[in-house]
């Protein structure tokens, strides 16, 4: 098979293969130590040295980079090769600054990644990643503004490149959705993307699979072109070896570092190999003899291939210095110890002068917002929304039908549990048996006349609990308590009437038998404390309705035979206090700031994983701008999530609202702010949707119990109330409370202390994102 030169014009293999046999000491001369400068070193499009990174722990390290050299050209093409898992997306992730390494130093473009002025990460630099990485809902046209954007170019400029790029790389309809494009196709707008701004580096990690072979041979035709005259860097990784015949220089990466670092026909010439595939396989066998403990499968691999005598004969000559490899060939390799395998001969260990020191300005140094960014990603965020129309609605309706879900089932009073009644006193099957409904006091004697007073109970019981059973005996009444077919069972004893006339008659006389044949038998359900409660509550006041219409129809005064004890008009909140009430404070705020945490979270989230986060961040983007980027779309959601909340809660189905509204829709808002950075901290915390769901569901019930949404905080255990009261919701719910029922503003301390609290969470979640963003990286 004939191999390439750097333009891609044939070699024959005659030509290559006895042309130079170089002997040891002139490759030694070869690989001596150069002078950098810095002149020399800017020179480099890029220039890696020494480096070194892991993945995990130190004590349980996967060395991805062991001692790497890597000097990339101005205007080379330079292949990046290796088997899978090697590590050369790593490689350029550290490049592109996205990683750091663990040691070692990179320059790009005559800076360091990732330093203010360096332009890397940022538009200096095109990439395009492995993933597919691109808005599924943007059009094609749509993404290449975007990425024109960031890049700071005008429109005109965008249009113009991006009519170009589509008639090159035989794109469909610019308005197509990128979503509805076929994997090729997508993957030729990925790579459109990265050369949309010209940038002076581009980085392709594996941007001809899928790619048809004509295509495929006008895309390393084009990159040819815009490599001459040292306008343009390509670094390119790929698995077809063979296309990279066409790059200048050829690195072929193993074990951490390169086997080889040279141009395709220098690596075929030396190797006296017809093509880069059996270059590889020769050179990782030369790099597998270095292996002390050697395993006998490899050993017949090595034996049966063929190496020349000389063409390599660093590695045979510091064989003693070659450490062990604890992989086979085509593994992801990691060096085990810190061998020397092959020098790179056009790229010895350059010594590097100390950085360059340069006066940045603090607008360059700190400007943690730009405006090009800032407008391309609100635009990206507010569009990805509206094409989003569908999931728009639900986010805006959501949290207005988990409002009027919370109204129509919450508060309304029970007055319709079944309660079985006995009576003895009376030969009815009606539970509402007669009784006399005039004034039961005879006017002579002035004495009551009490006959069927169980059956005046049970009218007045009836007006309270509407589902009264009748139940010929007590034994049969529990038996079907027991199925759960009744709350409450009341028994009446057969001279009910009469003994409770002579309680009140003679109570100075009455026997034990007569106190208990005048009392109401009760047994009652107790699971449910809060039936129980109204239950009990109900019987009490049929009691006193009973009285105070006895005297009533006796003419008497009407709180005359009442329990002596008067309650006034409440000071703040209604007469009959409802619970719906008490818990909207709460429960608003709660679906506001969980939802705003579920939304962002996801969306951040979604963001990493298709890889999208990870191209805005190196075209420039910073993380902080992406999240004041979300976070400006995610107001207006937010605005009108709470907007509708308001009019249910409010106008739909009336609950208390006495105090000043502005305040109140802010504080609803800052919840939902609050939620929202909680959102950050989770996507930054979490790798996968999974580990941040858990998170945010973990949070989600300690928080609403906490936050005396459910219970009353004074009725806490002392250590949770300590908690609770410096939880975001606490404060706040106890602030929206107050301004909705007791109308109190701002001024009230109850009430800016529920802004002041959650105004310092929002804060504590954007530091804690920010900083964990920064802690991550690398
Ligand atoms: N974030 C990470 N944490 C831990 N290990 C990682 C991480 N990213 C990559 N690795 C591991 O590092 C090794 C190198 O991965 P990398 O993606 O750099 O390889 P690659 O040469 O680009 O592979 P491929 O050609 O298949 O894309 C792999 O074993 C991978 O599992």
């Amino acid at each position: 098979m004939p191999a390439y030169d750097n333009h891609g014009a044939t070699i024959s293999l005659e030509d290559v293969r006895p042309a130079v046999q170089l002997d040891l000491a002139a490759r030694r001369r070869e690989l001596k130590t150069q002078i950098s400068t810095l002149t020399t070193r800017k020179e480099q499009a890029v220039c890696v040295r020494h480096a070194y990174k892991r993945y995990g722990s130190k004590s349980n390290p996967n060395v991805i980079l062991d001692g790497l050299n890597m000097t990339v050209p101005k205007g080379a093409i330079y292949g990046l090769l290796g088997a899978s898992g090697c590590g050369k997306t790593t490689l350029l992730s550290c490049i592109v600054g996205r990683r750091r390494l663990n040691s070692g130093d990179i320059w790009v473009l005559g800076g360091r990644p990732g330093s203010p002025g360096s332009g890397v990460p940022g538009p200096r630099i095109g990439y395009m990643p492995q993933e597919i990485a691109l808005f599924g809902e943007f059009s094609i046209r749509e993404t290449f503004l975007y990425f024109g954007m960031i890049a700071g170019m005008s429109k005109e400029e965008i249009v113009k490149n991006a009519k170009f790029l589509e008639t090159f790389l035989e794109l469909p309809d610019p308005q197509r959705l990128v979503k509805i494009l076929s994997g090729g196709q997508q993957r030729r707008v990925s790579f459109a993307a990265a050369l949309i701004h010209k940038p002076e580096l581009l980085i392709l990690d594996e941007p001809t699979v899928g790619v048809d072979p004509v295509l495929r041979q006008n895309i390393w035709d084009y990159l040819v072109d815009i490599t001459k005259g040292r306008r343009t860097t390509v670094i390119i990784t790929t698995h077809y070896i063979d296309e990279t015949k066409q790059a200048n220089v050829i690195g072929l990466m193993r074990g951490g570092r390169f086997l080889a670092e040279q141009s395709p026909a220098e690596l075929i010439r030396r190797y006296q190999s017809e093509t880069l595939e059996d270059v590889f396989l020769k050179l990782a066998v030369i790099q597998n003899r270095g292996k002390r403990r050697r395993s006998s499968i490899l050993a017949d691999v090595v034996d049966k291939v063929e190496i020349p005598a000389t063409a390599n004969p660093a590695p045979q000559a510091e064989e003693a210095e070659i450490g062990e490899i604890s992989g086979e060939f085509g593994d992801n390799v990691s060096m085990s110890s810190k061998g020397r395998v092959v020098v790179t001969p056009d790229c010895s260990p350059v010594e590097m002068p100390p950085e360059e020191q340069r006066n940045f300005t603090i607008y360059e140094k700190y400007n943690p917002l730009k405006w090009n960014h800032m407008k391309a990603l609100v635009w990206r965020n507010a569009l990805g929304l509206i094409r989003n129309y569908g999931l728009l609605a639900f986010i805006i309706g959501l949290p207005m039908l988990q409002m009027v879900l919370f109204c129509v089932a919450v508060g309304r009073y029970p007055d319709d549990l079944p309660i079985s009644v006995i009576n003895y006193e009376v030969n009815s099957t009606d539970v509402l048996c007669d009784f006399n409904r005039g004034c039961a006091q005879n006017p002579e004697t002035w004495e009551w006349d009490m006959s069927n007073f169980s059956c005046r109970y049970l009218h007045y019981l009836h007006q309270r609990q509407s589902n009264l059973l009748y139940y010929p005996t007590t034994e049969a009444a529990l038996a079907d308590a027991k199925n759960a077919k009744a709350w409450l069972i009341i028994t009446f004893p057969s001279n009910f009437s009469e003994s409770i006339r002579q309680r009140m008659v003679d109570s100075r006389d009455i026997d034990n038998a007569t106190i208990d044949t005048s009392s109401i038998k009760m047994h009652m359900d107790n699971v449910n404390k809060q039936i129980k409660w109204m239950l009990k509550k109900d019987l009490a006041e049929a009691f006193v309705d009973v009285l105070t219409n006895m005297t009533v129809a006796c003419d008497l005064p009407e709180r005359a035979l009442a329990i002596p004890a008067h309650i006034h008009d409440p000071i703040y909140g209604l007469k009959m206090p409802n619970m719906t009430d008490f818990a909207a404070p709460g429960v608003i705020l709660t679906v506001i700031y969980f939802l705003a945490v579920a939304l962002t979270s996801g969306a951040l989230l979604s963001e990493r994983n298709e890889g999208t986060l990870e191209r805005s961040l190196v075209s420039g983007i910073t993380s902080v701008e992406i999240l004041f980027a979300l976070l400006i779309v995610e107001l207006v959601v937010m605005f009108l999530q709470t907007v509708g909340v308001m009019i249910i809660a409010f106008l739909v189905f009336e609950l208390s609202q006495n105090g000043p509204i502005g305040w109140v829709v802010f504080l609803t808002f800052l919840a939902g702010i609050c939620g929202m950075t909680f959102g950050f901290v989770v996507a930054t915390l979490c790798d996968t949707d999974k580990t941040a769901t858990y998170m945010a569901l973990g949070s989600f019930l300690p928080m609403t119990l906490l936050s005396g949404v459910i219970w009353p905080i004074e009725g806490m255990h002392d250590i949770l109330k300590a908690i609770s009261i410096v939880l975001p919701l606490t404060k706040s719910t106890e602030g929206l409370r107050s301004m909705l029922q007791k109308g109190w503003g701002i001024d009230q301390p109850d009430v800016y202390l529920g802004f002041v609290i959650i105004i310092a969470w929002i804060f504590l979640h954007l530091t804690a994102s920010i900083c964990l963003l920064r802690f991550k990286k690398g």
